[in-house]
């Protein structure tokens, strides 16, 4: 049986991740989302095993001494990684997964998986990002400015990956990055 593709969907913090992801599965039921492990707090209403799996610090190092992530990164004060083994187990039954993650996280995976789908997610301007992540609610100032700081280090290194979408819209987002799983799975693998 064929493998599934391995998406992975990056962009800086408030640029609409999470909202395309919750839409892209909503029209694409076949799709897989990874859940990472995380070791931040959880914010109001998410939920462990759905938004994330919550682990203290100490948790989270135990997965990683134990090799239990795909890849992992430190952002912001927090650590973040996605799970190995769901990942692999998904691939290898022949359905397609998406990984939500940033940047540094991403360029590991791409080190692993040179056949994975490697999407940026951009937003409008800066000016636009900056309302959107202020308009969630759920960072402190100095987070969101922390935040804002690592997105422009984040959008140089745009040039690793092997698309770029706009989020200019959510719909027309969505239909880009169906568009392009669509035409992926078309591609002559060679
Ligand atoms: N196309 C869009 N137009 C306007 N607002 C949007 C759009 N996409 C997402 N948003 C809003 O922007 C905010 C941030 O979106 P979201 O939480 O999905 O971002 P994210 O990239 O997943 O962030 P993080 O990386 O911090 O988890 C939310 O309030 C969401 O409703
Ligand atoms: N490298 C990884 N990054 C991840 C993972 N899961 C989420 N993320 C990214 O972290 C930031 C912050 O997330 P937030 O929920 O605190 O706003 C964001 O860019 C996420 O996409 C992961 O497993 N690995």
């Amino acid at each position: 049986m064929a493998k599934g593709l391995l998406i992975v969907l990056s962009g800086p913090s408030g640029v609409g991740k999470g909202t395309v992801c919750n839409e892209l599965r909503t029209r694409m039921p076949d799709l897989v989302y990874s859940v990472s492990a995380t070791s931040r707090q959880p914010r109001l209403g998410e939920e462990h095993g759905v938004n994330y799996f919550f682990k203290s610090r100490e948790q989270f190092l135990e997965m990683i001494e134990n090799d239990q992530l795909l890849e992992y990164a430190e952002y912001v004060g927090n650590y973040y990684g996605t799970p190995r083994d769901f990942v692999e187990q998904t691939l290898e039954e022949g359905k397609d997964i998406i990984l939500e993650i940033e940047v540094q996280g991403a360029l590991k995976v791409k080190e692993k998986f040179k056949e994975g789908i490697f999407v940026f997610l951009l937003p409008p301007s800066l000016d636009e990002l900056k309302g959107r992540i202020q308009g969630r609610g759920t960072e402190s100032q100095a987070t969101i400015d922390n935040r804002m700081s690592v997105a422009a280090q984040e959008i140089g290194l745009i040039e690793n990956y092997d698309y770029a979408v706009v989020n200019d819209e959510i719909d027309l987002a969505c239909k880009r990055i169906e568009s392009i799983i669509i035409a992926e799975h078309c591609k002559v693998r060679k």
